[in-house]
C-alpha cells in the first residue's frame, strides 16, 4: 500500500547550513510518529517543507501520491496537511468557536455560516472545549488554547496533522486528555506527527518514532528500540536516560 504522506530524498539549506539532508521518510493513514532530535536538529523545517512554509531545494513531498511540494501552503493545508504551532495563536478576541467556525471556512467542505458553526461546535465538543465555546479565545487558560489549536487543524479535514510541543508547558492531567485527544483523533484515521521533547509522551502514545541529528535520519522504527539504539543515546537521549526509558519500556 502507498504511504499517505511520502517525502523523498528532501534537502533544504539555509546559507551554508544544511537543516534538512536528503531525508526520505513514509507515513501511512493514522499512524502516531514521533518526530525527536536535539534543538536544531530540523524538525521544524521539515515540516515547514512539508507544508509548504519552505521549497525544497532537492527532493519530493508526495500526498496520496501527489505531489505536493510545489504548492502554496494554503492549498497544502487545504488538501489536508495541518499543523499547530509551538506558540499558539487563536484571534485572541473572537470566541473558541468563531476560531474554528474559521478554520472550518478556510478548509472548504461546507457550504453556509451555519453549517460551518455546525461543525465547529462538533469540534470543540470532540476537544473537550464545549464548555468554553462562547468565551474569547484569549481569555482560555494555556490548556484549553491548545485543545482549541487541535479543534482548529481538526476543522480543515486534515489527513496528517503536525503537532509541534502541544504539551509544552501543561501539567500532567492536561498532558493525559491531549493524549487521549491525539489517540482519539488518530483512531479516525487522521495521521499525527509529534514533535515533542517529553521522551515519556512520545514513547507512550508514539507506534513508531523518527529521529533527527544535524538535518538527518539517525533512526526510524519502534520506541523500544529507538530508546536503545546507541546512536539516538549518543545524540539526543544520553545513557541514564536511555536505561531508565529503556527499564520503563520492559515493564
Ligand atoms: N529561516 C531560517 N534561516 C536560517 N537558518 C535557519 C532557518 N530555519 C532554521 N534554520 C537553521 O536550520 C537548522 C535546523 O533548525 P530547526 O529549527 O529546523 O531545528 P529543530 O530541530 O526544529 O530545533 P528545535 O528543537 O530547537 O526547535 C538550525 O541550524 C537553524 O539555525
Amino acid at each position: 500500500m502507498s504511504a499517505l504522506l511520502a517525502i523523498e530524498g528532501v534537502t533544504r539549506r539555509f546559507g551554508g547550513v544544511t537543516a534538512v539532508d536528503d531525508v526520505t521518510l513514509r507515513i501511512g493513514r493514522g499512524e502516531i510518529v514521533g518526530l525527536i532530535g536535539p534543538n536544531g536538529a530540523g524538525k521544524t523545517t521539515l515540516v515547514n517543507v512539508v507544508t509548504g512554509v519552505h521549497r525544497a531545494q532537492a527532493g519530493a513531498v508526495r500526498l496520496d501520491g501527489v505531489r505536493i511540494d510545489r504548492l502554496r501552503s494554503d492549498r497544502i493545508a487545504r488538501l489536508g496537511v495541518a499543523r499547530t504551532f509551538q506558540v499558539v495563536q487563536p484571534f485572541p478576541r473572537m470566541t473558541a468557536l468563531e476560531n474554528v467556525q474559521a478554520a472550518a471556512l478556510f478548509g472548504g467542505g461546507v457550504a453556509t455560516l451555519a453549517a460551518a458553526r455546525e461543525r465547529a461546535a462538533a469540534h470543540l465538543a470532540f476537544c473537550r472545549l464545549d464548555q468554553e465555546a462562547d468565551k474569547p479565545a484569549g481569555a482560555l487558560s494555556l490548556a484549553s488554547r491548545k485543545r482549541l489549536e487541535l479543534a482548529k487543524s481538526l476543522a480543515i479535514g486534515p489527513k496528517i496533522l503536525f503537532l509541534d510541543e502541544v504539551n509544552a508547558g501543561l501539567n500532567p492531567a492536561e498532558i493525559d486528555i491531549a493524549l487521549e485527544l491525539i489517540r482519539a483523533i488518530a483512531g479516525r484515521g487522521v495521521a499525527i506527527v509529534l514533535i515533542e521533547h517529553l521522551m515519556k509522551v512520545v514513547t507512550g502514545v508514539c507506534g513508531r518514532i523518527v529521529v533527527l541529528k544535524q538535518g538527518r535520519v539517525i533512526a526510524d522504527g519502534a520506541p523500544r528500540d529507538v530508546v536503545a539504539n546507541p546512536a539516538v543515546v549518543e545524540a539526543y537521549l544520553g545513557r541514564r536516560f536511555a536505561e531508565h526509558l529503556a527499564a520503563e519500556a520492559r515493564q
